[in-house]
Protein backbone atom coordinates (compact mmCIF):
# COMPACT_ATOMS: atom_id res chain seq x y z
CA UNK A 1 0.00 0.00 0.00
CA UNK A 2 1.35 3.62 -1.27
CA UNK A 3 2.03 5.70 2.16
CA UNK A 4 2.03 8.98 -0.19
CA UNK A 5 -0.11 10.08 -2.82
CA UNK A 6 3.34 12.24 -4.36
CA UNK A 7 6.66 11.37 -3.66
CA UNK A 8 8.13 14.39 -5.08
CA UNK A 9 7.65 18.09 -5.90
CA UNK A 10 7.09 18.74 -9.30
CA UNK A 11 10.69 19.37 -11.05
CA UNK A 12 9.87 20.47 -14.71
CA UNK A 13 13.90 20.89 -15.46
CA UNK A 14 14.53 17.00 -14.56
CA UNK A 15 13.56 13.70 -15.95
CA UNK A 16 11.99 12.33 -12.91
CA UNK A 17 10.08 8.68 -12.35
CA UNK A 18 6.01 9.00 -12.96
CA UNK A 19 4.32 10.12 -10.01
CA UNK A 20 1.71 6.95 -8.41
CA UNK A 21 -1.30 8.27 -7.75
CA UNK A 22 -3.23 5.85 -6.02
CA UNK A 23 -6.90 6.29 -5.02
CA UNK A 24 -7.96 7.72 -1.42
CA UNK A 25 -9.94 5.76 0.10
CA UNK A 26 -10.43 5.17 3.89
CA UNK A 27 -7.61 7.42 4.91
CA UNK A 28 -5.32 5.41 2.66
CA UNK A 29 -3.61 5.27 -0.49
CA UNK A 30 -4.65 2.14 -1.96
CA UNK A 31 -3.78 1.02 -5.98
CA UNK A 32 -7.13 -0.36 -7.90
CA UNK A 33 -7.93 -3.96 -7.25
CA UNK A 34 -8.08 -4.06 -11.34
CA UNK A 35 -4.52 -3.57 -11.44
CA UNK A 36 -5.57 -0.23 -14.04
CA UNK A 37 -3.89 2.30 -14.25
CA UNK A 38 -3.61 5.43 -16.82
CA UNK A 39 -1.18 8.20 -17.88
CA UNK A 40 -1.36 11.35 -17.06
CA UNK A 41 0.54 13.53 -19.29
CA UNK A 42 2.28 17.24 -19.44
CA UNK A 43 0.33 19.66 -21.43
CA UNK A 44 3.36 21.50 -21.48
CA UNK A 45 5.87 18.66 -23.38
CA UNK A 46 3.88 16.02 -23.61
CA UNK A 47 5.74 14.10 -21.15
CA UNK A 48 4.28 11.29 -18.89
CA UNK A 49 4.58 12.79 -15.47
CA UNK A 50 2.09 10.37 -13.63
CA UNK A 51 0.36 7.05 -13.45
CA UNK A 52 -2.83 7.17 -11.91
CA UNK A 53 -4.92 3.94 -10.23
CA UNK A 54 -8.10 3.63 -12.29
CA UNK A 55 -10.55 3.35 -9.56
CA UNK A 56 -13.67 0.59 -10.64
CA UNK A 57 -16.84 -0.38 -8.91
CA UNK A 58 -14.14 -1.76 -5.78
CA UNK A 59 -12.63 1.05 -5.28
CA UNK A 60 -16.39 3.21 -5.59
CA UNK A 61 -17.81 1.31 -3.01
CA UNK A 62 -15.18 1.18 -0.98
CA UNK A 63 -14.65 4.37 -1.05
CA UNK A 64 -19.02 5.25 -0.43
CA UNK A 65 -18.77 2.52 2.34
CA UNK A 66 -15.68 4.44 4.36
CA UNK A 67 -17.42 7.53 3.92
CA UNK A 68 -20.94 5.94 5.27
CA UNK A 69 -18.97 4.95 7.88
CA UNK A 70 -17.35 7.76 9.05
CA UNK A 71 -20.81 9.18 8.99
CA UNK A 72 -22.35 7.12 11.70
CA UNK A 73 -18.78 7.22 13.50
CA UNK A 74 -16.55 9.29 15.02
CA UNK A 75 -17.33 12.44 12.33
CA UNK A 76 -20.87 11.88 12.80
CA UNK A 77 -20.37 12.34 16.43
CA UNK A 78 -17.97 15.72 16.21
CA UNK A 79 -19.72 19.12 17.69
CA UNK A 80 -19.66 21.45 14.76
CA UNK A 81 -17.07 23.11 16.78
CA UNK A 82 -14.50 20.30 16.95
CA UNK A 83 -15.68 20.27 13.11
CA UNK A 84 -14.94 23.74 12.33
CA UNK A 85 -11.56 23.56 14.26
CA UNK A 86 -10.64 20.65 11.72
CA UNK A 87 -11.41 22.28 8.88
CA UNK A 88 -9.54 25.58 9.48
CA UNK A 89 -6.69 23.18 10.09
CA UNK A 90 -6.88 21.95 6.74
CA UNK A 91 -6.98 25.55 5.58
CA UNK A 92 -3.84 25.89 7.69
CA UNK A 93 -2.29 23.10 6.63
CA UNK A 94 -2.96 23.93 2.62
CA UNK A 95 -1.18 27.46 3.33
CA UNK A 96 1.43 25.33 4.89
CA UNK A 97 1.91 22.95 2.27
CA UNK A 98 1.18 26.04 -0.60
CA UNK A 99 4.54 25.36 -2.57
CA UNK A 100 3.48 21.53 -2.94
CA UNK A 101 0.04 22.23 -4.03
CA UNK A 102 1.29 25.10 -5.92
CA UNK A 103 3.31 22.27 -8.09
CA UNK A 104 1.08 20.43 -8.40
CA UNK A 105 -1.24 21.75 -10.27
CA UNK A 106 1.02 23.37 -12.15
CA UNK A 107 2.44 20.11 -13.39
CA UNK A 108 -1.54 18.97 -14.17
CA UNK A 109 -2.32 22.46 -16.17
CA UNK A 110 0.47 23.49 -17.00
CA UNK A 111 -0.55 27.28 -16.09
CA UNK A 112 2.01 29.90 -15.15
CA UNK A 113 2.71 30.15 -11.15
CA UNK A 114 1.18 33.27 -10.84
CA UNK A 115 -2.12 32.00 -11.75
CA UNK A 116 -1.55 29.30 -8.90
CA UNK A 117 -0.47 31.63 -6.33
CA UNK A 118 -2.89 34.53 -6.77
CA UNK A 119 -5.67 32.99 -7.50
CA UNK A 120 -6.28 29.34 -7.46
CA UNK A 121 -4.56 27.96 -5.04
CA UNK A 122 -5.26 30.49 -1.99
CA UNK A 123 -8.77 30.24 -2.91
CA UNK A 124 -8.32 26.46 -1.73
CA UNK A 125 -7.31 27.39 2.23
CA UNK A 126 -10.45 30.22 1.76
CA UNK A 127 -13.00 27.10 0.31
CA UNK A 128 -12.64 25.57 4.05
CA UNK A 129 -12.19 28.74 6.11
CA UNK A 130 -15.27 30.36 4.81
CA UNK A 131 -17.70 27.77 5.18
CA UNK A 132 -16.20 26.58 8.51
CA UNK A 133 -16.93 30.51 9.94
CA UNK A 134 -20.29 30.58 7.92
CA UNK A 135 -22.14 26.92 9.42
CA UNK A 136 -20.63 28.17 12.86
CA UNK A 137 -22.33 31.74 12.46
CA UNK A 138 -25.71 30.78 10.27
CA UNK A 139 -29.11 30.90 12.37
CA UNK A 140 -31.66 28.69 11.57
CA UNK A 141 -35.48 29.92 11.45
CA UNK A 142 -37.52 29.84 14.38
CA UNK A 143 -41.80 30.64 14.74
CA UNK A 144 -43.86 30.62 17.76
CA UNK A 145 -47.53 29.58 16.64
CA UNK A 146 -50.78 30.02 18.36
CA UNK A 147 -52.39 26.60 19.31
CA UNK A 148 -56.41 26.54 20.40
CA UNK A 149 -55.48 25.15 23.53
CA UNK A 150 -53.44 28.93 24.10
CA UNK A 151 -50.45 27.53 25.29
CA UNK A 152 -49.06 28.02 21.71
CA UNK A 153 -46.25 25.83 19.73
CA UNK A 154 -42.48 26.89 19.10
CA UNK A 155 -41.26 25.79 15.55
CA UNK A 156 -37.05 25.70 14.65
CA UNK A 157 -35.33 24.48 12.52
CA UNK A 158 -32.32 22.70 12.74
CA UNK A 159 -29.77 21.77 9.69
CA UNK A 160 -28.78 18.14 9.15
CA UNK A 161 -26.07 17.00 6.96
CA UNK A 162 -27.63 15.01 3.56
CA UNK A 163 -25.06 12.16 3.78
CA UNK A 164 -22.40 10.97 1.88
CA UNK A 165 -22.05 13.87 -0.90
CA UNK A 166 -20.38 12.53 -4.87
CA UNK A 167 -17.97 15.48 -5.77
CA UNK A 168 -17.47 15.32 -9.66
CA UNK A 169 -14.84 17.95 -10.84
CA UNK A 170 -13.45 19.27 -13.98
CA UNK A 171 -9.62 20.02 -15.17
CA UNK A 172 -9.51 24.08 -15.36
CA UNK A 173 -8.80 25.09 -12.02
CA UNK A 174 -9.01 21.68 -10.41
CA UNK A 175 -7.95 22.79 -6.48
CA UNK A 176 -10.37 25.79 -6.49
CA UNK A 177 -13.36 23.91 -7.88
CA UNK A 178 -12.83 20.42 -5.96
CA UNK A 179 -12.68 22.72 -2.47
CA UNK A 180 -15.61 25.00 -3.47
CA UNK A 181 -17.45 21.91 -3.08
CA UNK A 182 -15.26 19.92 -0.14
CA UNK A 183 -15.02 22.77 2.27
CA UNK A 184 -18.89 23.58 2.17
CA UNK A 185 -19.94 19.68 2.04
CA UNK A 186 -17.25 18.88 5.07
CA UNK A 187 -18.47 21.91 7.14
CA UNK A 188 -22.05 20.71 6.86
CA UNK A 189 -21.12 17.39 8.69
CA UNK A 190 -21.37 15.55 5.36
CA UNK A 191 -18.79 13.35 3.98
CA UNK A 192 -17.42 13.33 0.25
CA UNK A 193 -15.99 11.31 -2.29
CA UNK A 194 -14.62 13.02 -4.95
CA UNK A 195 -13.84 11.77 -8.16
CA UNK A 196 -11.17 14.65 -9.97
CA UNK A 197 -10.42 14.70 -13.86
CA UNK A 198 -8.67 12.03 -15.37
CA UNK A 199 -6.56 15.49 -16.50
CA UNK A 200 -5.86 16.87 -12.98
CA UNK A 201 -5.17 13.65 -10.46
CA UNK A 202 -2.32 15.63 -8.24
CA UNK A 203 -4.15 18.07 -5.84
CA UNK A 204 -7.34 16.07 -4.97
CA UNK A 205 -4.47 13.37 -4.22
CA UNK A 206 -2.49 15.93 -2.02
CA UNK A 207 -5.44 17.08 0.10
CA UNK A 208 -5.65 13.40 1.48
CA UNK A 209 -2.41 14.10 2.46
CA UNK A 210 -3.60 17.00 3.83
CA UNK A 211 -6.81 15.69 6.03
CA UNK A 212 -4.44 12.47 7.45
CA UNK A 213 -1.88 14.98 8.56
CA UNK A 214 -4.60 16.80 9.93
CA UNK A 215 -6.08 14.38 12.17
CA UNK A 216 -9.31 14.27 9.84
CA UNK A 217 -11.27 11.34 10.86
CA UNK A 218 -10.44 7.89 7.94
CA UNK A 219 -13.65 7.75 5.63
CA UNK A 220 -14.52 11.44 5.39
CA UNK A 221 -12.99 12.76 2.55
CA UNK A 222 -11.73 9.80 -0.53
CA UNK A 223 -11.01 9.93 -3.50
CA UNK A 224 -11.20 8.04 -6.70
CA UNK A 225 -9.71 8.96 -10.12
CA UNK A 226 -10.43 7.48 -13.30
CA UNK A 227 -12.65 8.60 -16.33
CA UNK A 228 -16.84 9.28 -17.16
CA UNK A 229 -18.95 6.73 -19.14
CA UNK A 230 -18.09 2.91 -17.46
CA UNK A 231 -15.63 4.50 -15.05
CA UNK A 232 -14.65 5.71 -11.75
CA UNK A 233 -17.44 9.08 -12.63
CA UNK A 234 -20.18 7.14 -14.02
CA UNK A 235 -19.58 4.41 -10.94
CA UNK A 236 -19.92 7.04 -8.31
CA UNK A 237 -23.42 9.24 -9.61
CA UNK A 238 -24.57 5.92 -9.97
CA UNK A 239 -23.49 4.28 -6.94
CA UNK A 240 -27.00 4.27 -4.55
CA UNK A 241 -25.03 4.92 -1.46
CA UNK A 242 -24.09 8.51 -3.03
CA UNK A 243 -26.96 10.59 -1.44
CA UNK A 244 -26.41 13.92 -3.21
CA UNK A 245 -24.15 14.91 -6.40
CA UNK A 246 -21.89 18.20 -6.91
CA UNK A 247 -20.58 18.30 -10.48
CA UNK A 248 -18.97 21.17 -12.14
CA UNK A 249 -18.43 20.53 -16.11
CA UNK A 250 -20.01 20.08 -19.50
CA UNK A 251 -23.53 20.64 -19.88
CA UNK A 252 -23.97 17.36 -21.58
CA UNK A 253 -22.24 15.64 -18.86
CA UNK A 254 -24.90 17.37 -15.99
CA UNK A 255 -27.75 15.23 -17.93
CA UNK A 256 -26.01 12.28 -17.71
CA UNK A 257 -25.61 13.13 -14.26
CA UNK A 258 -29.31 14.00 -13.95
CA UNK A 259 -30.00 11.45 -15.46
CA UNK A 260 -28.20 8.55 -12.84
CA UNK A 261 -29.41 10.70 -9.88
CA UNK A 262 -32.60 10.02 -10.95
CA UNK A 263 -32.58 6.96 -9.68
CA UNK A 264 -33.32 7.29 -5.88
CA UNK A 265 -34.33 10.54 -6.27
CA UNK A 266 -30.85 12.30 -5.28
CA UNK A 267 -30.10 15.88 -5.10
CA UNK A 268 -28.31 17.59 -7.96
CA UNK A 269 -26.18 21.06 -8.13
CA UNK A 270 -24.82 21.66 -11.58
CA UNK A 271 -22.18 24.35 -12.53
CA UNK A 272 -22.33 23.67 -16.51
CA UNK A 273 -20.99 25.64 -19.17
CA UNK A 274 -21.01 29.33 -20.55
CA UNK A 275 -20.90 31.40 -23.64
CA UNK A 276 -20.54 34.48 -21.81
CA UNK A 277 -21.28 38.34 -23.41
CA UNK A 278 -18.69 40.49 -22.40
CA UNK A 279 -20.87 44.12 -22.74
CA UNK A 280 -18.57 47.23 -23.30
CA UNK A 281 -20.36 50.70 -23.45
CA UNK A 282 -18.54 54.07 -25.50
CA UNK A 283 -18.14 55.42 -21.96
CA UNK A 284 -16.68 53.21 -19.87
CA UNK A 285 -12.90 53.29 -18.51
CA UNK A 286 -10.93 52.21 -21.74
CA UNK A 287 -8.16 50.80 -20.33
CA UNK A 288 -9.98 48.77 -17.80
CA UNK A 289 -12.37 47.56 -20.02
CA UNK A 290 -9.72 46.27 -22.40
CA UNK A 291 -7.90 44.43 -19.59
CA UNK A 292 -10.81 43.13 -18.11
CA UNK A 293 -11.93 41.30 -21.11
CA UNK A 294 -8.75 40.34 -22.00
CA UNK A 295 -8.28 38.36 -18.50
CA UNK A 296 -11.94 37.25 -18.95
CA UNK A 297 -11.40 35.91 -22.31
CA UNK A 298 -7.26 34.55 -22.06
CA UNK A 299 -6.96 33.83 -18.08
CA UNK A 300 -5.72 30.36 -17.88
CA UNK A 301 -5.75 29.84 -21.43
CA UNK A 302 -9.02 30.46 -22.12
CA UNK A 303 -10.46 27.42 -20.20
CA UNK A 304 -12.36 29.64 -17.29
CA UNK A 305 -16.68 28.64 -17.69
CA UNK A 306 -16.79 32.21 -16.56
CA UNK A 307 -14.98 33.20 -19.52
CA UNK A 308 -15.81 35.50 -22.47
CA UNK A 309 -16.23 33.89 -25.39
CA UNK A 310 -18.76 36.96 -27.05
CA UNK A 311 -17.55 40.66 -26.66
CA UNK A 312 -20.16 43.46 -27.93
CA UNK A 313 -18.29 46.68 -28.00
CA UNK A 314 -20.33 49.91 -28.44
CA UNK A 315 -19.73 51.07 -32.17
CA UNK A 316 -17.73 54.56 -31.42
CA UNK A 317 -15.18 52.52 -29.81
CA UNK A 318 -15.28 49.22 -31.86
CA UNK A 319 -12.15 49.62 -33.98
CA UNK A 320 -10.46 51.15 -31.39
CA UNK A 321 -10.94 48.43 -28.91
CA UNK A 322 -10.47 45.48 -31.73
CA UNK A 323 -6.93 46.91 -31.73
CA UNK A 324 -6.33 47.46 -28.16
CA UNK A 325 -7.09 43.47 -27.80
CA UNK A 326 -5.11 42.64 -30.76
CA UNK A 327 -2.27 44.42 -29.07
CA UNK A 328 -2.21 42.57 -25.46
CA UNK A 329 -3.28 38.86 -26.68
CA UNK A 330 0.06 39.33 -29.12
CA UNK A 331 2.03 40.32 -26.41
CA UNK A 332 1.80 36.84 -24.51
CA UNK A 333 4.55 35.22 -23.72
CA UNK A 334 4.21 31.10 -23.85
CA UNK A 335 6.24 28.59 -21.69
CA UNK A 336 6.84 26.55 -18.95
CA UNK A 337 5.10 27.55 -15.61
CA UNK A 338 7.96 28.59 -14.26
CA UNK A 339 9.35 30.52 -16.16
CA UNK A 340 9.49 33.78 -15.25
CA UNK A 341 9.44 35.29 -18.47
CA UNK A 342 6.66 34.05 -19.80
CA UNK A 343 2.38 34.39 -18.89
CA UNK A 344 0.86 32.33 -21.29
CA UNK A 345 0.36 28.36 -20.66
CA UNK A 346 -0.95 25.45 -22.81
CA UNK A 347 -4.23 24.35 -23.04
CA UNK A 348 -4.89 20.91 -20.85
CA UNK A 349 -4.43 18.36 -23.25
CA UNK A 350 -3.81 17.47 -27.11
CA UNK A 351 -7.56 16.16 -27.23
CA UNK A 352 -8.74 19.79 -26.22
CA UNK A 353 -6.40 21.53 -28.55
CA UNK A 354 -8.00 19.41 -31.18
CA UNK A 355 -11.11 20.61 -30.26
CA UNK A 356 -10.54 24.18 -29.89
CA UNK A 357 -8.34 23.96 -33.33
CA UNK A 358 -11.03 22.70 -34.74
CA UNK A 359 -13.43 25.87 -33.83
CA UNK A 360 -10.51 27.77 -35.07
CA UNK A 361 -10.79 26.42 -38.65
CA UNK A 362 -14.67 26.31 -38.47
CA UNK A 363 -14.50 29.97 -37.74
CA UNK A 364 -12.51 30.52 -41.03
CA UNK A 365 -14.41 28.24 -43.11
CA UNK A 366 -17.86 30.49 -41.40
CA UNK A 367 -15.88 33.79 -43.04
CA UNK A 368 -14.37 35.34 -39.61
CA UNK A 369 -11.87 37.83 -40.24
CA UNK A 370 -8.65 36.48 -37.84
CA UNK A 371 -7.77 39.41 -36.39
CA UNK A 372 -4.80 37.68 -34.51
CA UNK A 373 -3.81 34.21 -33.77
CA UNK A 374 -5.89 31.63 -35.25
CA UNK A 375 -3.46 28.52 -34.90
CA UNK A 376 -0.42 26.69 -32.79
CA UNK A 377 2.06 28.90 -32.26
CA UNK A 378 6.31 28.15 -32.69
CA UNK A 379 7.52 26.16 -29.96
CA UNK A 380 10.80 25.56 -29.12
CA UNK A 381 12.31 22.00 -29.10
CA UNK A 382 11.58 20.99 -25.57
CA UNK A 383 8.02 22.52 -25.48
CA UNK A 384 7.25 21.49 -29.28
CA UNK A 385 4.89 18.65 -27.89
CA UNK A 386 3.23 20.42 -25.55
CA UNK A 387 -0.90 21.77 -26.42
CA UNK A 388 -0.17 25.04 -27.15
CA UNK A 389 -2.43 27.23 -28.81
CA UNK A 390 -2.59 31.42 -29.87
CA UNK A 391 -4.69 33.45 -27.89
CA UNK A 392 -7.44 34.10 -30.86
CA UNK A 393 -9.43 37.14 -31.89
CA UNK A 394 -12.28 37.28 -34.65
CA UNK A 395 -14.68 39.44 -36.06
CA UNK A 396 -17.19 39.74 -38.68
CA UNK A 397 -18.96 36.36 -37.93
CA UNK A 398 -23.47 36.37 -37.79
CA UNK A 399 -24.93 35.37 -34.84
CA UNK A 400 -25.68 32.00 -36.06
CA UNK A 401 -22.30 31.38 -36.40
CA UNK A 402 -20.37 28.06 -34.33
CA UNK A 403 -18.10 30.05 -32.46
CA UNK A 404 -20.50 32.13 -31.35
CA UNK A 405 -23.20 29.88 -30.75
CA UNK A 406 -20.93 27.17 -29.04
CA UNK A 407 -18.72 26.99 -25.81
CA UNK A 408 -15.52 26.32 -27.02
CA UNK A 409 -13.14 26.73 -23.86
CA UNK A 410 -10.27 28.28 -25.34
CA UNK A 411 -8.09 31.32 -25.54
CA UNK A 412 -10.55 33.20 -28.19
CA UNK A 413 -13.35 35.39 -28.69
CA UNK A 414 -15.83 36.98 -31.48
CA UNK A 415 -16.22 40.85 -31.32
CA UNK A 416 -19.12 42.15 -32.36
CA UNK A 417 -20.36 45.85 -32.92
CA UNK A 418 -23.71 47.18 -30.90
CA UNK A 419 -25.71 50.57 -31.60
CA UNK A 420 -27.98 50.44 -28.63
CA UNK A 421 -28.36 49.04 -24.78
CA UNK A 422 -31.48 47.37 -26.00
CA UNK A 423 -29.60 45.62 -29.13
CA UNK A 424 -26.84 44.42 -26.75
CA UNK A 425 -29.02 43.19 -24.38
CA UNK A 426 -30.96 40.64 -26.80
CA UNK A 427 -27.61 39.47 -28.04
CA UNK A 428 -26.43 39.06 -24.77
CA UNK A 429 -29.50 36.71 -24.14
CA UNK A 430 -29.47 35.08 -27.57
CA UNK A 431 -27.90 31.75 -25.97
CA UNK A 432 -28.76 28.58 -24.35
CA UNK A 433 -26.17 29.34 -21.86
CA UNK A 434 -26.61 31.83 -19.00
CA UNK A 435 -23.61 31.46 -16.46
CA UNK A 436 -21.86 35.29 -16.13
CA UNK A 437 -21.23 38.79 -17.65
CA UNK A 438 -19.04 41.29 -17.48
CA UNK A 439 -20.53 44.73 -18.31
CA UNK A 440 -18.25 47.77 -18.67
CA UNK A 441 -19.57 51.37 -17.99
CA UNK A 442 -19.05 54.76 -16.27
CA UNK A 443 -22.79 55.19 -16.08
CA UNK A 444 -23.98 53.48 -13.02
CA UNK A 445 -27.85 53.57 -13.63
CA UNK A 446 -26.90 51.60 -16.83
CA UNK A 447 -24.61 49.58 -15.26
CA UNK A 448 -27.68 48.47 -12.58
CA UNK A 449 -30.11 48.58 -15.49
CA UNK A 450 -28.47 46.13 -17.52
CA UNK A 451 -27.08 43.70 -15.18
CA UNK A 452 -30.70 43.10 -14.00
CA UNK A 453 -31.73 42.51 -17.71
CA UNK A 454 -29.24 39.98 -18.78
CA UNK A 455 -30.19 36.46 -17.94
CA UNK A 456 -27.12 35.28 -16.38
CA UNK A 457 -26.20 33.71 -12.61
CA UNK A 458 -23.60 36.54 -11.89
CA UNK A 459 -23.10 39.36 -13.62
CA UNK A 460 -19.90 41.65 -13.14
CA UNK A 461 -19.85 45.31 -13.14
CA UNK A 462 -16.42 46.70 -14.12
CA UNK A 463 -14.87 43.43 -13.26
CA UNK A 464 -14.45 40.14 -13.88
CA UNK A 465 -13.81 37.02 -11.52
CA UNK A 466 -14.04 39.03 -8.43
CA UNK A 467 -15.15 36.66 -6.46
CA UNK A 468 -16.99 36.97 -2.26
CA UNK A 469 -17.40 33.84 -1.32
CA UNK A 470 -20.23 34.75 0.57
CA UNK A 471 -22.31 35.55 -2.57
CA UNK A 472 -24.26 33.30 -4.68
CA UNK A 473 -22.67 31.24 -7.53
CA UNK A 474 -24.05 29.35 -10.13
CA UNK A 475 -26.24 29.90 -13.92
CA UNK A 476 -29.29 30.48 -15.07
CA UNK A 477 -30.74 28.40 -18.21
CA UNK A 478 -28.37 25.33 -19.42
CA UNK A 479 -25.62 26.38 -17.29
CA UNK A 480 -26.72 25.39 -14.22
CA UNK A 481 -28.66 23.95 -11.41
CA UNK A 482 -28.82 25.74 -8.13
CA UNK A 483 -26.31 28.22 -6.38
CA UNK A 484 -23.50 27.57 -3.88
CA UNK A 485 -21.29 29.83 -2.11
CA UNK A 486 -22.76 31.33 1.63
CA UNK A 487 -25.61 29.63 2.97
CA UNK A 488 -26.93 28.64 -0.58
CA UNK A 489 -24.38 26.42 -0.15
CA UNK A 490 -25.94 24.74 2.89
CA UNK A 491 -28.73 24.73 1.41
CA UNK A 492 -27.53 22.24 -0.80
CA UNK A 493 -25.53 20.44 1.89
CA UNK A 494 -27.52 19.80 4.16
CA UNK A 495 -31.66 19.17 4.61
CA UNK A 496 -33.49 21.46 6.90
CA UNK A 497 -35.57 19.86 9.43
CA UNK A 498 -37.99 21.59 11.12
CA UNK A 499 -39.25 20.67 14.86
CA UNK A 500 -42.43 21.59 16.27
CA UNK A 501 -42.61 21.77 19.91
CA UNK A 502 -45.92 22.21 21.76
CA UNK A 503 -46.12 24.32 24.48
N1 LIG B 1 -16.21 24.72 -15.50
C1 LIG B 1 -16.82 24.36 -16.59
O1 LIG B 1 -17.89 24.78 -16.88
C2 LIG B 1 -16.18 23.38 -17.45
C3 LIG B 1 -16.63 23.13 -18.72
N2 LIG B 1 -16.02 22.23 -19.47
C4 LIG B 1 -16.48 22.01 -20.84
O2 LIG B 1 -16.54 20.64 -21.05
C5 LIG B 1 -15.69 20.29 -22.14
C6 LIG B 1 -15.10 18.93 -21.93
O3 LIG B 1 -14.29 18.90 -20.74
P1 LIG B 1 -14.33 17.64 -19.79
O4 LIG B 1 -13.39 17.71 -18.66
O5 LIG B 1 -14.23 16.45 -20.68
O6 LIG B 1 -15.76 17.85 -19.14
P2 LIG B 1 -16.70 16.76 -18.64
O7 LIG B 1 -17.97 17.38 -18.24
O8 LIG B 1 -16.74 15.65 -19.63
O9 LIG B 1 -15.93 16.18 -17.36
C7 LIG B 1 -15.98 16.77 -16.08
C8 LIG B 1 -15.93 15.65 -15.04
O10 LIG B 1 -17.04 14.77 -15.21
C9 LIG B 1 -16.59 13.42 -15.36
N3 LIG B 1 -17.55 12.75 -16.22
C10 LIG B 1 -17.61 12.76 -17.58
N4 LIG B 1 -18.65 12.04 -18.00
C11 LIG B 1 -19.27 11.56 -16.90
C12 LIG B 1 -20.43 10.75 -16.70
N5 LIG B 1 -21.16 10.29 -17.71
N6 LIG B 1 -20.77 10.44 -15.43
C13 LIG B 1 -20.06 10.90 -14.39
N7 LIG B 1 -18.95 11.67 -14.52
C14 LIG B 1 -18.57 12.01 -15.77
C15 LIG B 1 -15.20 13.56 -15.93
O11 LIG B 1 -14.44 12.42 -15.73
C16 LIG B 1 -14.68 14.77 -15.16
O12 LIG B 1 -14.27 14.40 -13.87
C17 LIG B 1 -14.69 21.40 -22.21
O13 LIG B 1 -14.13 21.50 -23.45
C18 LIG B 1 -15.55 22.56 -21.85
O14 LIG B 1 -16.28 22.99 -22.97
C19 LIG B 1 -14.97 21.52 -18.98
C20 LIG B 1 -14.47 21.73 -17.73
C21 LIG B 1 -15.05 22.70 -16.88
O1 LIG C 1 -14.90 31.02 -8.11
C1 LIG C 1 -15.57 29.98 -8.11
O2 LIG C 1 -16.10 29.56 -7.10
C2 LIG C 1 -15.74 29.23 -9.35
C3 LIG C 1 -15.01 29.45 -10.43
C4 LIG C 1 -15.28 28.69 -11.59
C5 LIG C 1 -14.43 28.48 -12.58
O3 LIG C 1 -13.24 29.04 -12.61
C6 LIG C 1 -14.75 27.58 -13.70
O4 LIG C 1 -15.61 26.70 -13.55
O5 LIG C 1 -14.12 27.71 -14.71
Amino acid sequence: MAQSSISRAYDPSSEVEKRQIENFIAGAFVPAASGKRFEKRSPVDGRVIASIAEAGHAEVDAAVGAARAALNGEWGRLTTDQRVDLLHGVADEITRRFDDFVAAEMADTGQPRHVMTHAFIPRGAANFKVFADIIKNVPTEAFQMATPDGRGALNYAIRVPKGVIGVVCPWNAPFLLMTWKVGPALACGNTVVVKPSEETPNTAALLGEVMNTVGVPKGVYNVVHGFGPNSAGEFLTQHLGVDAITFTGETRTGAAIMKAASEGMRDVSFELGGKNAGLVFADCDFDAAVDGIFRSAFLNSGQVCLGTERVYVERPIFECFVSALKEKAEAVTFGRPDDPSADYGPLISHEHRQKVLSYYKKAVEEGATVVTGGGVPVMPEDLAEGAWVQPTIWTGLPETAWVVREEIFGPCCHIRPFDDEAEVITLANATEYGLSTTIWTTNLSRAHRVAARVDVGIAWVNSWFLRDLRTAFGGSKQSGIGREGGVHSLEFYTELRNVCVKL
